[in-house]
């Protein structure tokens, strides 16, 4: 068999799914009608009710299109190795960090270590680490890293070790008995431990003194310095037959009248230096805290990669984000494993998988906006290969790069550049330069798009903009393992950064509406892509509903049928059936019922803070009023304090936690006046007052806010809500009572 398939893609049956889509999607429908029908309508509650539900109907339609057809793809890695090595296509890996402090060096040395120790041949992988810190620690590190990497790479390669980051290798005993190999094991971990006490010892102040080496970095910092590129090893020079890839430290230039894009500025600058000194046509982009897990993932890529007949389909392919340092039952709902089997396998039915910002390859003229059409192998390029001048306009001036474009965009996926690395060094430094990309195409059409903070959808929708789709990688064990943050704060920081980005995206020309009318946006992708991008602007609906029920409570009034009435079957259906829906989407992803309601009760913490405040962000910012900016996620930290509950949730004084207090608040003031109303016999029937609806609304939210309620009422410590949020949040409740009382 010469052709035997590389990859497969498998439909994935879901009937008795879709069925319950559409039992919810009548339920709601049914919801609408009865209260379109209802002689309450007139009321401005009664419109408000209307209006949010109408919401949420519209983003179950949303996700129904999302899900409806999903697809999985099967690799085939062992038909590839058939194949010689030289006809796998170059990789160039990036990985990128920004604080030595949020993000410990010894973390980026392990992600760096599971990378080079990959199965690929040496000489067609290089490896950039881009470091926005500018930290002469984080490049002493992987200095020091890489005279590791002598030792670790050859081990692993002899003894086909299964996860290659050495810290988790080394975090348990070897099950092989035998002696020699018990040997090796013990001199390779005690040089392991002592790279990681180096690293940790290793004083910045003393450092950039001492090591001449690191004189670069005296008497710049991370706002002001200029660019700082260090081969650390170059495979090339390498005499020996088992060598290991070649590692590039780089910290762009960075001036303070220059924004630096984040992320995205990053990724861009290290497409243009590993165009100028390796110029592979595959490019894998991971996050510093995410480790290789899985010894053959660029194996399993290239049978994307190379294994359709037309690489249209392939894009980019995304491993799924996955998470090592997980809790037990999801606590802070950020494992988002529900989220990629449900939306992202429909995602990948439709145009492809969006794009995560780590654990992705992508082919390289894909991110220099070259659209699919000019080059499938069957019809000859019609356009020709752009000019010069054209590539100059688009990727600036830089000769080299623009030559090494050319190449990749001729669609040599073979083509090797030997260089001698440290020769091109003044090249880099020139595309590496903060100036360069002025009155370039570069975070437009051309690399990682400016614009938002979520710049990792922004950019993967402009490829399927373009025409691209895309291909979501499944393998076992997983590709790569993250690092998810643990605590509240971090959490709600993290979900308020993506929200903030992907409100950006909605709100500029890049919404994905008007790129599916003017590009080639699929237009369910274009649907599913708003699942997502939707987000921020769910906040506001959210919060006026969950409003509803204590305002009602509150002035003796009502917004949903009475028990005894026969509408009351709709809503008591919808709750019951939308609930159970979910919990058996955990079950099928085999998660606990706990993770469920974790996950449902964080929905609703993220929607009241994160969201809410993202939202309120995005409109000062178009409003001029403010900047958005990425504010790295903080990892685990905490966690080795004494008697700490890494599940349990905390506190800080961010204004984050405000409306979702006074939320807490709210409803348990609702309940309580609600309570003593019954007790006292004061319902008032005739006017409707409020029902069993109502009053479940609002234990509802209280046992969804529990955390806060605790936080309120007996927490302690940063399990305890600061005062000053307290304060602030009681205001806001006296406020609303206020309202609600002089509105009746
Ligand atoms: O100015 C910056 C800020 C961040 N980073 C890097 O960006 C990555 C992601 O940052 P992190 O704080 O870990 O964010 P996460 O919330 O974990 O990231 C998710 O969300 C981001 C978009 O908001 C994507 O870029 C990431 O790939 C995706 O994993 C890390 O490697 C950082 O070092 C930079 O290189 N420069
Ligand atoms: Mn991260």
């Amino acid at each position: 068999m010469a052709s035997a398939k590389l990859q497969e893609r498998v439909p994935i049956r879901r009937t008795a799914w879709k069925l319950a889509d559409l039992v919810v999607l009548s339920l709601l429908l049914a919801l609408l009608a009865h209260r379109a029908t209802s002689p309450l309508q007139c009321s401005w509650l009664a419109v408000v009710a209307l209006v949010c539900e109408a919401w949420f109907m519209l983003l179950w339609l949303l996700n129904m299109n999302c899900k409806w057809n999903p697809v999985r793809f099967q690799t085939h890695p062992d038909r590839l190795s058939q194949r010689g090595g030289d006809e796998l296509p170059a990789v160039d890996v990036f990985v990128t960090t920004a604080d030595p402090e949020l993000e410990p060096p010894v973390v980026t040395v392990n992600t760096v270590l599971s990378l080079l120790a990959l199965d690929y041949p040496a000489g067609k992988l290089a490896c950039y680490v881009s470091d926005d810190g500018c930290s002469p620690l984080t490049c002493y590190a992987l200095r020091e890293a890489a005279a590791f990497a002598r030792l670790w790479v050859p081990f692993c390669r002899r003894h086909g070790v299964d996860v290659r980051a050495p810290f988790v290798y080394f975090s348990s005993h070897p099950c092989k008995a035998d002696r020699d190999f018990f040997r090796e094991w013990t001199f390779i971990k005690n040089e392991y431990d002592e790279l990681v006490d180096r690293i940790e010892k290793a004083e910045e102040s003393s450092l950039v003194q001492s090591d001449n080496e690191l004189a670069d970095f005296l008497g710049g910092n991370r706002r002001n310095h200029r660019t700082i590129i260090k081969i650390l090893w170059d495979n090339s020079k390498s005499k020996t037959v088992e060598g290991f890839p070649s590692l590039i430290y780089v910290s762009r230039e960075k001036r303070p009248k220059f924004h630096h894009h984040f992320k995205a500025g990053a990724m861009n600058v290290l497409t243009r230096v590993s165009a100028v000194l390796t110029n592979a046509p595959i490019m894998l982009n991971v996050d510093r805290d995410m480790f290789a897990n899985n010894p053959q993932v660029i194996l399993h890529a290239m049978c994307l990669l190379l294994g359709f007949d037309d690489e249209v389909h392939s894009g980019f392919v995304q491993a799924p984000q996955i998470f090592y340092n997980a809790l037990p039952d999801d606590p802070f709902g950020n494992q988002t494993e529900v989220m990629y089997k449900k939306l992202g396998y429909g995602f990948a039915g439709l145009q492809g998988i969006y794009y995560n910002g780590t654990g992705c390859f992508h082919r390289r003229k894909v991110i220099y906006g070259v659209p699919p059409d000019c080059t499938t192998l069957v019809k000859p390029r019609t356009k020709g290969s752009p000019s010069w001048e054209e590539l100059q306009v688009k990727l600036g001036s830089q000769k080299e790069l623009i030559e090494s474009a050319r190449s990749i965009i001729s669609g040599d996926m073979l083509a090797v550049s030997i260089v001698d690395l440290s020769s091109r060094i003044e090249a880099a430094n020139e595309v590496a330069a903060c100036s360069y990309e002025a009155r370039t195409c570069w975070g437009q059409e051309i690399g990682w798009v400016y614009g938002s903070t979520t710049e990792d959808i922004l950019t993967g929708q402009r490829i399927h903009a373009a025409g691209w789709k895309s291909a979501l990688m499944n393998t076992n064990p997983s590709a790569f393992l993250g690092s998810a943050p643990t605590g509240g704060p971090a959490s709600l920081t993290q979900y308020k950064r993506w929200a903030t980005g992907l409100f950006e995206i909605l709100m500029s020309r890049n919404n994905p509406i008007l790129v599916s009318i003017c590009k080639r946006l699929q237009f369910r992708q274009c649907l599913a892509y708003l699942v997502i991008d939707v987000w921020p602007l769910r906040a506001p609906f959210e919060l006026c509903y969950s409003l509803l029920g204590p305002y009602c409570l509150v002035t003796n009034s009502s917004f949903l049928p009475k028990a005894s009435e026969p509408g009351f079957s709709i809503p008591l259906a919808l709750f019951l059936t939308y609930n159970i829906y979910n919990l058996m989407e955990y079950m099928d992803c085999r998660l606990s019922a706990r993770a469920w309601w974790n996950n449902q009760r964080m929905q609703r913490i993220i929607s009241s803070s994160a969201w809410l405040l993202a939202f309120l962000t995005v409109l000062l910012k178009t409003l001029g009023l403010s900047e958005t900016v990425f504010e790295v996620t903080r990892k685990d930290k905490s966690s080795a304090e004494e008697g700490h509950d890494p599940g349990r949730f905390t506190f800080d004084s961010s204004p984050v936690f405000i409306p979702a207090a006074a939320l807490a608040m709210l409803n348990m003031v609702a309940i309580a006046v609600g309570a003593w109303r019954v007790v006292a016999g004061a319902v008032e029937d005739k006017r409707g007052g409020p029902g069993v609806g109502e009053f479940v609304c609002c234990c509802w939210l209280v046992l969804c806010f529990w955390p806060f309620v605790t936080g309120l009422v007996v927490g302690k410590g940063s399990y305890g809500i600061p005062w000053s949020v307290k304060l602030k949040a009681a205001l806001l409740v006296a406020a609303f009572v206020h309202l609600f009382c002089r509105g009746t």
